[in-house]
């Protein structure tokens, strides 16, 4: 398929590593009207920089999934700005949001979604041959310690190896930014610290800038930095001087 070339608002940019890729100013997104209008997100200011990891933490509805489907364009917010690199997000296209999505950004949901007719190489092959400047999948399965298992079908993995399928995914396109939204939340402790390992390891070794959603505030640790959602606000925001390692969590 030929590709046709970005818009110049699009290429990116080369940044500082103190340089903010990600700004959202006085974000708002309601949903329904008058009476029943919900809050999603309320004024939200935020500033994330080059290479970060951020835990988002906070109680159920306060916010953290309609903040990170908007920094991922999948949705746009009732008003204020969001912005990545030099490009608004919030004035573009849907054009310009599904090439976005496509070159820059990696998505890890709860639950993993891969094709299952398909085996574990060919679900990351299948996005390698889109993107622009990919690695070579099994690069990407070895990152997250599946390289053993390159022709299973994900029948015959583990909720966690599948879930690990999914980062690899994920991280394939080299992504600049990987946005999770609860990628431990069905999954045992220790599994859950093999795909955080395997995100830390995203965020390290490939220099994707991280969010990950999170309702467990012991993966708070593995964060540079920690924010606090509640009614739409960001109320609380915590620095880590040191961020540990998955296998030494607590919880
Ligand atoms: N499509 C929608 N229609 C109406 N209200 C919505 C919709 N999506 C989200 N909301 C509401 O917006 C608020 C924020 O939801 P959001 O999913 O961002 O919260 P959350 O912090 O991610 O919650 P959880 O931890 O339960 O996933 C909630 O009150 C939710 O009910």
């Amino acid at each position: 398929m030929v590709e046709s070339a970005s818009p110049a608002s699009l290429v990116s940019q080369p940044v500082r590593p103190d340089d903010p890729v990600f700004v959202a100013r006085k974000l708002c997104r309601t949903y329904g009207s008058g009476a029943a209008t919900v809050f999603a997100l309320r004024d939200l200011d935020l500033d994330i920089m080059a290479g970060e990891f951020v835990v988002l933490l906070g109680p159920s509805g306060s916010g953290k999934s309609t903040l990170l489907n908007i920094l991922g364009g999948l949705d746009a917010p009732t008003s204020g700005t969001a912005r990545w690199r030099d490009h608004e997000l919030t004035g573009s296209s849907e054009a310009d949001l599904t090439r976005y999505r496509r070159e820059h950004v990696g998505f890890v949901f709860q639950f993993y979604n891969l094709i299952p007719s398909l085996t574990v190489l060919e679900n990351v092959q299948l996005v390698a041959e889109i993107a622009e400047n990919p690695m070579e999948p099994r690069d990407a399965l070895s990152l997250v310690g599946l390289e053993q298992r390159l022709d299973h079908f994900p029948s015959q993995l583990s909720g966690g190896e599948q879930q690990r399928v999914a980062v690899a995914r994920a991280i394939v396109k080299r992504p600049d930014a990987l946005l999770c939204d609860e990628p431990t939340g069905a999954l045992d402790v220790e599994t859950g610290k093999l795909v955080l390992q395997a995100i830390d390891r995203a965020n390290r070794d490939v220099g994707a800038t991280t969010v990950v959603i999170t309702h467990n505030s012991a993966i708070a640790g593995m964060a540079n930095r920690v924010l606090r959602l509640a009614g739409g606000r960001i109320v609380g925001e915590q620095v880590n001087q040191r961020r540990l390692p998955p296998g030494e969590l607590d919880w």
